[in-house]
């Protein structure tokens, strides 16, 4: 089910190159990596695929934050369509190469003083990252090493499994009515499906970033471990999922996806002018900026 990007309307997304120039200048030279493992990296995201197990790790590094900038949505697109494709590749680990950062959600710096045209083609980017990882057919886990508001916390909410590292200082969920904005119906949806209506409903409300414990018990992770233990325990949860015919859990997945995958679809140009047309007003360009002043007050 996977949408393909060829199937999107023409110059939507991506105009740069075609798929078999992806990421080629910064291949690994050969001889680097052990045979079983591919890596592909482009600026600021590293895959690496080992062949033997099918399974790959995107590791996001773009400091300071990994912001979900149009280049690092491009990209992230760009690497998600090449694993698809790539029949030796059946399961997808998501983490964070920056310290202490999963990501800090969408760059508002996107969001802030642009044109409508800009904001749309932002937006339709957001939209594709979200639409490729939910109908990706990869059985696909978040290892959520660091802070994930926002964005940061639908990329994690977008895949099937949540494991967090416990760290009293790491903080997760959807804080947009904090920043005076409000998290579109698709974000809702995937954060509803994980939690359930009443709790989203008041963590929406409050824009609440949940501490790790409060995030675990809420449903919002499904499993909390020590930082050294992360990737092994990722890599045993693919392996458990990975175990099942990939046919039925597939077409399980497409089935529980279905209903929320579709009505995106089916509002998809009609989310984006809701973005455009709220995210122009002057009352919510003060409002980004106010948030942007204040994070940079907070390190002085
Ligand atoms: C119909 C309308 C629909 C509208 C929907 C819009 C949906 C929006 C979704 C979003 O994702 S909005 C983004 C929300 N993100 C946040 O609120 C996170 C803000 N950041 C933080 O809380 C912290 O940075 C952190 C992630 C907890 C990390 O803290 P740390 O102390 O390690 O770093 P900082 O010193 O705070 O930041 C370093 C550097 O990075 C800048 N920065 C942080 N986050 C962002 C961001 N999301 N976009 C752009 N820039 C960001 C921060 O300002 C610092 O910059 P400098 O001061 O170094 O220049």
């Amino acid at each position: 089910m996977p949408v393909s990007l060829y199937a999107s309307p023409p110059g939507v997304l991506f105009p740069r190159g075609s798929p078999q120039e992806w990421g080629q200048a910064a291949r690994q030279p050969p001889g680097l990596l052990p045979a079983q493992c591919r890596a592909f990296s482009n600026n600021k995201i590293l895959v690496e695929l080992d062949t033997s197990s099918g399974v790959a790790t995107m590791k996001f590094k773009s400091p300071p934050v990994n912001s979900l900038s149009l280049d690092f949505l491009t990209e992230f697109c760009i690497s998600l369509e090449k694993l698809e494709n790539d029949r030796a590749c059946r399961g997808l680990i998501i983490t964070s190469a920056v310290p202490r950062v999963f990501s800090s959600g969408l760059d508002i710096n996107e969001m802030c003083g642009k044109s409508r045209e800009h904001y749309a083609e932002f937006w339709r980017a957001v939209q594709e990252m979200w639409i490729r990882l939910y109908s990706s057919n990869m059985v696909t886990v978040a290892a959520i090493n660091g802070s994930s508001p926002a964005g940061g916390c639908l990329i994690a909410l977008t895949c099937d499994y949540r494991i967090m590292v416990e760290n009293p200082k790491y903080i997760i969920g959807l804080n947009e009515a904090q920043l005076g904005i409000v998290a579109p119906f698709w974000f809702k949806d995937t954060f509803v499906k994980a939690v359930g209506h009443r709790v989203a409903e008041r963590s929406l409300q409050l824009g609440l970033l949940h501490s790790v414990p409060e995030a675990h018990r809420i449903g919002l992770v499904d499993e909390v471990v020590p930082e050294e233990k992360l990737q092994e325990k990722a890599a045993a949860v693919v392996a458990q999922w990975l175990a099942l015919p990939d046919h039925a859990r597939q077409l399980t997945k497409s089935m529980m996806r279905k209903a929320v995958l579709d009505h995106m679809l089916a509002h998809r140009e009609e989310d984006i002018q809701n973005f455009v047309n709220f995210i122009s007003k002057d009352s919510i360009q003060k409002s980004l900026s106010m948030y942007m002043e204040m994070l940079k007050k907070k390190k002085s």
